[in-house]
């Protein structure tokens, strides 16, 4: 089971818990320290990997189904492997810890969109949801009163599904895939921001889109992502059925998975469909919801930066 089921499935107040700031330790909350600040190296058990966070669930090490996130502060670790004493303030890194039963192997571990939607039955791949689909779109023009035999429409339900099916293609991509490896060790404890992402997805509640753009701000740990894995995180959540606050979390909350960095931030601005072709029809709102894990949640100067790259032209 990946950890990245376990975010998507988790609710907004669940994803609420999970990054909770009272899982991070208020006492070694830090200003920027540019210079002098010393993230982390050594390997305590706080600060696994991805793949060492995803043993921990295939090890069954933990149990209560919910994620935690972590901050832990340890001094820098010398090559021998010695603990020194940091020469500046230890920044704390972010460290997600994965705390889930083990579903047994059932044959669809690899399967996503089953995990996520609790199946009874078990596609071997969504394109074989194709033919029900299909069957209740054809059922949908009907309950339209058009007649789904007419020539413009015949091939329409199954175009229609296979549509659907793109719009809600992130239940088939999980974290580790999409990472694909491209983790690098970096001395670099500077702020990466990519802004901008553009963002489609799918509202669940009324089955119409919403879309906008994405950006994301981490501050390293001695790891880097490669650039357009944050774009693809994106992708990874975005093209589900979703809530924009779950979204934005998910997004905040896959980044530290892959890089235990000393904080994220995550600002997502999202124009509603079900909010301008209908309903209240306000046709200029946008709606603007952030998270902030870490340093960016901690430090005002930090959180500041972001905002002012983010917002700059
Ligand atoms: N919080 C949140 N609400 C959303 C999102 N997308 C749609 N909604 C809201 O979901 C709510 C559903 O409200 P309901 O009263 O059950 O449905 P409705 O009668 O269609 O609501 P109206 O849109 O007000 O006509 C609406 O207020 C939508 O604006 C989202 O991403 N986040
Ligand atoms: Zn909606």
């Amino acid at each position: 089971m990946s950890f990245t089921r376990q975010l998507s499935e988790m609710s907004a107040s669940e994803l609420n818990d999970a990054i909770d700031d009272t899982n991070f330790p208020q006492a070694h909350i830090l200003s920027r320290g540019r210079n002098n600040s010393v993230c982390s190296t050594s390997s305590t058990s706080g600060t696994s990997s991805l793949a060492a966070a995803n043993d921990d669930v295939a090890n069954g090490s933990a149990a209560t189904g919910q994620s935690t996130v972590q901050a832990t502060a340890t001094g820098t670790t010398a090559a021998g492997g010695d603990e020194v004493a940091p020469s500046g303030p230890v920044r704390p890194r972010l460290i997600l810890k994965s705390n889930s039963s083990i579903v047994e192997n059932d044959g669809h571990e690899n399967c996503t969109f089953h995990h996520d939607l609790e199946l009874d039955h078990k596609p071997p791949t969504r394109e074989a949801l194709l033919p029900d689909m299909a069957r209740s779109y054809r059922l949908l023009l009907g309950g339209l009163g058009e007649n789904p035999d007419r020539q413009g429409l015949i091939k329409t339900p199954e175009r229609a599904a296979k549509a659907m099916l793109y719009f809600t293609k992130g239940y088939d991509q999980n974290l580790e895939d999409v990472l694909n490896g491209a983790v690098f060790d970096e001395d670099h404890d500077e702020m990466v921001v990519v802004k901008d992402i553009e963002m489609f997805s799918m509202c669940e509640h009324h089955l119409v889109p919403f879309y906008g753009k994405v950006s994301i701000g981490y501050l390293p740990c001695n790891k880097i992502l490669g650039l357009s894995k944050l774009a693809r995180i994106v992708e990874i959540f975005s093209r589900r059925l979703q809530v924009q606050e779950r979204l934005t979390k998910q997004i905040a909350v896959a980044v530290t998975q892959a890089v235990q960095p000393a904080g994220v931030a995550v600002v997502v601005e999202g124009v509603h469909m079900c909010m301008v072709m209908r309903g209240v029809q306000k046709i200029n709102s946008k709606t603007v919801t952030s998270t902030m894990l870490g340093v960016f949640r901690d430090d005002p100067k930090t959180r500041e930066e972001f905002l002012n790259l983010v917002n700059s032209k």
